[in-house]
């Protein structure tokens, strides 16, 4: 097995606050892998450690053998790291951030024009490949950005949430490009909050909580003959009973939006609905 990425001992600290302690991954090549975890878990900060962007307190890592914090540039000419929204210069069209993104890798501009022209049309953007990028939409700036990430041909891509406000059709046209890129040898790191989407796009997966790694391998390594959801729950914890927000009852007393206090100012007795304690009707799935 070919490690793609050797991720030892990674620990970033905020002032007093550990957002990744000593994380350490073995990251194959030609693999799916999935980070999971919760909000605040250290996903970010860890791609963001390993993509040469936010420099680790302690630890290493080394993409095929390079150590990306002695040889950063030699490092990133390897990835292609999907931008955040607010971090490409969207005053530019679709069409010319593709190119400026590829020419900036020292590639050819006809190449790059070619290039950029095969994912607008798998990304479904070639209309709007001559509008400015600040007027896309949230999914159409997120296609944008993975297009910029893939134009020089990485060998391995980070990604972070990459599917979030994608619409459907979009997405499965974007799963389909990455498992091929995968079928091709290259490598997927992806952040995710949606494990149905990594259980079925993710050959191995690490489930992060409070900045550790709590189990990581293969998915039924991680799974140990679970439903992958309840296994991540699981190692995470945290989960609590239903809150109790007796003042949401969906308007079934009208006076209760005003007043807050449905009990005092109700006159009717709605006993099909009297169990103000519930969000709706999902208490019992909870
Ligand atoms: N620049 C910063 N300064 C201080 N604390 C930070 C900073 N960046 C992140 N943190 C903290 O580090 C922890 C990990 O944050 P991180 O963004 O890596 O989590 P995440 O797993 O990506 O979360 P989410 O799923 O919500 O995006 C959080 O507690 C966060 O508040």
């Amino acid at each position: 097995m070919v490690t793609a990425l050797s991720i030892n001992a990674l620990t970033k600290i905020y002032g007093k606050k550990k957002a990744v302690s000593s994380i350490s991954l073995d990251i194959p090549a030609g693999s799916f892998y999935g980070l999971v975890g919760p909000n605040g878990a250290g996903k970010t900060t860890t791609l963001n450690m390993c993509t040469g962007m936010l420099l680790p307190t302690s630890g290493t890592v080394e993409l095929f053998g390079v150590d990306v914090w002695r040889n950063v540039d030699t490092a990133r000419r390897e990835m292609g790291v999907m931008p955040q929204a607010d971090e490409i210069f969207d005053r530019l069209t679709g069409l010319q951030l593709l190119v400026y993104s590829g020419m900036l890798r020292g590639m050819k501009k006809p190449e790059t024009l070619r290039r950029a022209h095969d994912l607008l049309d798998a990304f479904d953007l070639s209309d709007a490949e001559n509008k400015i990028v600040a007027d896309y939409s949230t999914g159409m700036k997120k296609k944008i950005c993975l297009g910029t990430a893939m134009i020089h041909s990485p060998r391995i891509l980070f990604l972070d949430e990459p599917f979030e406000a994608v619409d459907p059709v979009s997405s499965a046209n974007l799963k389909d490009i990455l498992k091929e890129y995968v079928a091709t040898g290259g490598t997927v790191i992806i952040s995710s909050h949606v494990m149905s989407l990594v259980e079925k796009m993710c050959s191995h997966v690490a489930v992060i909580a409070d900045g550790e790694v709590r189990a990581s391998g293969t998915l039924d390594e991680v799974a140990t003959g679970k439903d992958l959801e309840d296994r991540f729950l699981e190692l995470v914890g945290g989960r609590h009973e239903a809150a109790q927000l007796s003042w949401l009852d969906g308007g079934v007393d009208g006076n209760a939006a005003v007043s807050g206090h449905a009990d005092e100012t109700s006159d009717t007795d709605n006993t099909e609905n009297a169990n103000t304690n519930s969000l709706g009707g999902d208490v019992d799935a909870q």
